[in-house]
């Protein structure tokens, strides 16, 4: 069977900002006679994440992520449909999903590998698996109940950075479905900034290319900030970081604006951020949400209910063809995409 696929072409280099030529698309042939144990998947969705960034260095950086390596093809965060089984567990039409999904169009898997789920849960969003209904929701979730202390009736201000990605846009939903009274995000055009507050219900949204983000936090959060979720670190973080309240609580959950810098993850902070975090008491621990999957089988039926009421409101950017994996990734990482950035493969 002739199928497409994506390589690593070339590395960046620990300091470089990815490009398109990075990634390379090649034909090739997959032998699709399977042995016992294997299944024949036709790839339905692909994801592009921040953390892939890390995957295109030689050395990671971080124990958990293994590096893609020149000339492989590339993987992560797939959605497919089962088109043949020779594994127990996998029937042809059972839609199936992956960390390590390979970046082709069709691929052969051990079925032992697959986590099967269900298209109801989603309402037939297949793609949402990527995304609310699937990592990008569970991180938010598990996130904000982990490392947040959000707490009703606690008169809670939240605010989100990359607020208008993926995982942001899904937590400060839910930091308001939690019981926060306030809810501020930061991104980084007026469009998303709109989208925040008049789409998702934000109370507030700072463009942090265009406003004085200091300015712009003492406004709208007069009561000071009570709980961060972080997905980008550095001067936005800092910032944010010295306006919070004693006792308050940062949510770890990543560190973009300095994925295409040569530092350790989480990168360090300044002195004065640490004597700020010390002083006021102010917990900031790492979060993995792989580190919490004992409880992502409840989490994600509750993420599934509050997307299929409504009450959690869903942004993607999706882009069709195999071909534009590279641009997307490339894109996301500067902020092209608005919600989750999904890449659809096939129908
Ligand atoms: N801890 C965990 O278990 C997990 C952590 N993560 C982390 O969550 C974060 C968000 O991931 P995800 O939701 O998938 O991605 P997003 O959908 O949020 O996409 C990335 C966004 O980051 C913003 N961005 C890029 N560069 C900068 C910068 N220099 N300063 C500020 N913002 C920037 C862009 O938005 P804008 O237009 O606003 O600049 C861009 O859209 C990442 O840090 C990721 O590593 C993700 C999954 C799991
Ligand atoms: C080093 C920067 C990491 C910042 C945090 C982050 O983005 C983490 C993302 C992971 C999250 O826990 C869920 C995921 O899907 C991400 C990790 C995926 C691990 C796949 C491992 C693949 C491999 O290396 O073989």
């Amino acid at each position: 069977m002739q199928v497409q696929r994506v390589v690593l072409n070339s590395r960046p280099g620990k300091n470089g900002t990815p490009v398109p030529e990075n990634f390379r698309l090649e034909n090739s042939t997959l032998t699709a006679d399977l042995e016992d144990g294997e299944v024949l998947v036709r790839t339905l969705y692909l994801s592009v994440d921040p953390y892939m960034r890390c995957r295109m260095n030689e050395d990671t950086g971080a124990g958990y992520l293994t590096p893609w390596l020149l000339s492989e093809c590339v993987d992560g965060g797939g959605v497919g449909v089962v088109e043949s089984s020779r594994c127990a567990g996998c029937t042809k039409g059972d839609v199936v999903t992956n960390f390590n999904w390979p970046w082709q169009t069709h691929a052969v898997m051990k079925g032992s590998l697959l986590q099967k789920v269900h298209p109801q849960l989603v309402d037939g969003h297949l793609s949402y698996f990527l995304g609310a209904v699937g990592i990008t929701g569970l991180t938010a979730l598990l996130g904000v109940r982990e490392k947040g202390n959000v707490t009703k009736g606690a008169n809670q201000t939240m605010v989100v950075s990359g607020a208008a990605g993926a995982c942001g846009s899904i937590a400060g939903q839910i930091g308001r479905l939690d019981g926060c009274v306030r809810v501020v995000g930061i991104s980084g055009s007026d469009e998303k900034c709109r989208a925040l507050v008049e789409d998702l219900g934000f109370d507030a949204a700072i463009n942090y290319r265009q406003e004085d983000i200091p300015a712009r936090l003492k406004e709208r959060c007069p009561q000071g900030i009570d709980v961060y979720f972080d997905n980008v670190g550095g001067d936005i973080s800092d910032t944010v970081i010295k306006q919070m309240n004693t006792g308050g609580h940062v949510i770890l959950c990543g560190q973009i604006s300095q994925y295409n810098k040569d530092v350790p993850y989480p990168p360090p902070l300044s002195e004065e951020i640490q004597e700020a975090l010390q002083s006021k008491n102010i917990t900031r621990e790492r979060f993995m949400v792989l580190n919490y999957m004992n409880k992502a089988d409840s989490a994600l039926c509750e993420l599934s209910q509050w997307v299929k009421s409504g009450q959690i409101k869903v942004l993607e950017s999706v882009v069709d063809g195999i071909e534009n994996m590279g641009d997307a990734f490339c894109s996301m990482m500067k902020g092209g995409n608005t919600g989750k950035q999904i890449i659809k493969i096939s129908e």
